[in-house]
């Protein structure tokens, strides 16, 4: 299944904002064991490169599907790439959104650039974005997206930022293709203690919210 398909079907991925990850193939196996499967590795991890290397490397074990997520020049998305992600987000749109969304399309692997206002969503549209995050959604609210909707019919929306299990559901009835869930699933705290059972229990947590 690809990702797209996979997002369609779990109705989330996981962001995973953490300062160091302990060993990103535990982190990968936890979250699909709760029900996640794709997962999100971000720049703002150090390191990036090395934990997408080792999830992706396990990934026909985990049965995580594992992207770049803060990609904010065209040399981050090669290098995610090289790494091994299976897609690459951005949390808006900057000078190298072109070549970012171009880097994807030479790699064959799905984009889904950020985005805020409606300009930003046709602009993320016409850049060939497979999907588009509305970032920080938390700041819109649910309505924003049926608000979408109308002149965006059929656009696969990601909300992400302040997204939880009591919100999530809020967002998908409102017309989101999937939510972005960040700490409320992956939270620093727990990765940094290798907290893998509590990571699966707040992905099922977060799983049956939105079922
Ligand atoms: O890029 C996404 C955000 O960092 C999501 O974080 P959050 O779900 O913890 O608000």
């Amino acid at each position: 299944m690809n990702t797209l398909d996979l997002l369609r079907a779990d109705r989330v991925l996981t962001v995973v904002r953490a300062p160091e990850i302990a060993d990103a193939r535990d982190l990968c196996a936890a979250l699909v064991a709760g029900g996640i499967h794709v997962v999100e590795l971000t720049y703002t991890t150090p390191d990036l490169p090395r934990h997408l290397e080792r999830a992706a490397s396990t990934a026909s074990e985990t049965g995580a599907v594992v992207g770049a997520g803060t990609v904010q020049t065209g040399a981050q998305a090669k290098r995610a790439i090289d790494a091994g992600a299976q897609f690459l987000v951005t949390p808006g749109q900057g000078p190298d959104a072109a070549a970012i969304a171009e880097a994807a399309r030479s790699a064959g692997i799905p984009v889904i650039l950020g985005a805020f206002t409606p300009s930003e969503v046709m602009t993320a549209l016409a850049l060939g974005s497979d999907a588009v995050k509305i970032f920080p959604a938390h700041q819109l609210g649910p309505k924003y997206f049926k608000d979408l909707n109308g002149p965006f019919p059929g656009v696969p929306l990601v909300p992400s930022g302040g997204i939880n299990a009591g919100n999530a559901r809020d967002y998908l009835t409102a017309g989101a293709l999937a939510v972005s869930a960040g700490t409320d699933v992956v939270s620093p705290a727990d990765v940094a203690a290798s907290n893998w059972e509590t990571i699966t229990a707040k992905a099922q947590t977060f799983c049956a919210a939105i079922s």
